[in-house]
């Protein structure tokens, strides 16, 4: 069935919905993933963004269990050059069209993503939207335009938890209290999570590694927190502006210093804010698993995982306060940071990787020693 995708400047394509009638307004993004698109569905950062892949043939290893990242699909609709619905993996229970149908979303393939790409590329990130029902340029056209766009929202609040979990047997399970969560060490580390659309694998790897976590909502006030007496404070990614999100920043804030703190994504642009720093949004942002970041200190490049459309600004940052630590070779923005005096330090690359490279997955060890320390 035909679908249009048209964008905010008036650019329109032309494909067809492999998944049945839908229509979706977002912002049209691209990731550069080999494989993993049912992690990158599962990812709650998606909130409010059409994404596109820029590999050609998507669905040839189907949907299973396992590789969940969240409960849900959170990208309003999926744009792909090819689908393949007939799955080849042992692991497969589903093909990616009945796991889309089963989510509302919209998947759109048969049309020239590359060009899609390359325009984003050029002219930067933009509102769009995608329709089998609305098949009137004009008409489309204007509705991309009149949608409020991500910059100044507050997304998190549609993605987080509304009740305190923890996690055991890969799963959540319901619970305030740590034994919830359960692992194997015999003194394992408490852990208080915020959840700003929390992506499962960094619950995985943290669990793996001893921790028990407690996952929070993201308005838990520093208070709560801290008569959950956690060894150590965990932020999570998340969807949308960093600056949209109301509250929060004061929270973080006021827990530096008191317990260890470790950001990712969202969690690391927060944490920048929590310093007294601002973050901007980025020309068509880093979406893909072959982003080359350097660590300053060591001079290694890692390839990393990445997924996030605004950054922090380094020129904001007090330097005598926090130091960077990271960048990214590509175009030199902060990838990560360590406040100089508190325990706290933060990447914006994705270390649990899910789906992408495992270099990082060091720094969850860094942050179990670095909690160990202040114990
Ligand atoms: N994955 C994330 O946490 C993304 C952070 C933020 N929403 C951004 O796009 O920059």
């Amino acid at each position: 069935m035909k679908a249009l995708i048209a964008l905010e400047d008036g650019t329109i394509f032309e494909g067809r919905s492999f998944t049945g009638h839908g229509e979706a307004v977002g912002e049209i993004v691209f990731n550069t993933s080999l494989s993993g698109y049912q992690e990158i569905l599962t990812d709650p950062s998606y909130t409010g963004q059409i994404v596109t892949m820029t590999y050609p043939l998507i669905g040839n290893y189907g949907i299973n269990p396992e590789d969940m990242e969240s409960a849900a699909i959170h990208p309003m609709a999926f744009l792909i050059k090819e689908y393949n619905g007939f799955p080849s993996n042992y692991r497969s229970t589903m093909s990616l069209a009945d796991f889309l149908q089963d989510y509302n979303t919209l998947g759109v393939e048969g049309f020239d993503t590359r060009a899609l790409v390359r325009h984003i590329r050029s002219k930067g990130a933009m509102k769009g939207i995608v329709s089998t029902k609305d098949l009137d340029r004009n008409s489309l056209v204007e509705r991309a335009r009149s949608w409020t766009g991500l910059v100044g929202r507050n997304m998190v609040k549609r993605v987080t938890c509304d009740e305190p979990y923890g996690w055991a047997s890969n799963r959540p399970v319901p619970g305030t209290d740590f034994s919830t969560a359960r692992t194997k060490n015999p003194n394992p580390l408490r852990i208080v999570a915020f959840d700003f659309g929390i992506k499962f694998n960094q619950l995985r790897l943290l669990t793996e590694k001893g921790c028990q976590v407690q996952v929070v909502p993201a308005t838990t006030t520093a208070d709560t927190v801290l008569a959950m007496n956690p060894d150590g404070i965990f932020l999570s990614n998340g969807p949308g502006d960093p600056e949209g999100v109301e509250g929060v920043v004061e929270t973080i804030r006021s827990l530096l210093g008191k317990k260890p703190i470790f950001g990712i994504c969202l969690g690391h642009q927060i944490l920048g804010l929590a310093y007294g720093g601002s973050t901007y949004k980025l020309k068509f942002g880093h979406r893909g698993g072959n982003q080359p970041v350097k660590d300053l200190e060591t001079g290694h490049v890692e390839i990393t995982s990445q997924n996030h459309g605004f950054c922090v600004d380094p020129e904001s940052l007090d330097r005598e306060k926090v130091e960077v630590t990271h960048i990214n070779l590509n175009d030199n923005s902060v990838e990560g940071m360590r406040h100089r005096k508190f325990p706290a330090f933060s990447v914006q690359y994705h270390p649990e990787h899910a789906p992408g490279p495992h270099d990082a997955v060091y720094l969850f060890d860094r942050f179990i020693e670095m909690v160990r320390k202040n114990i």
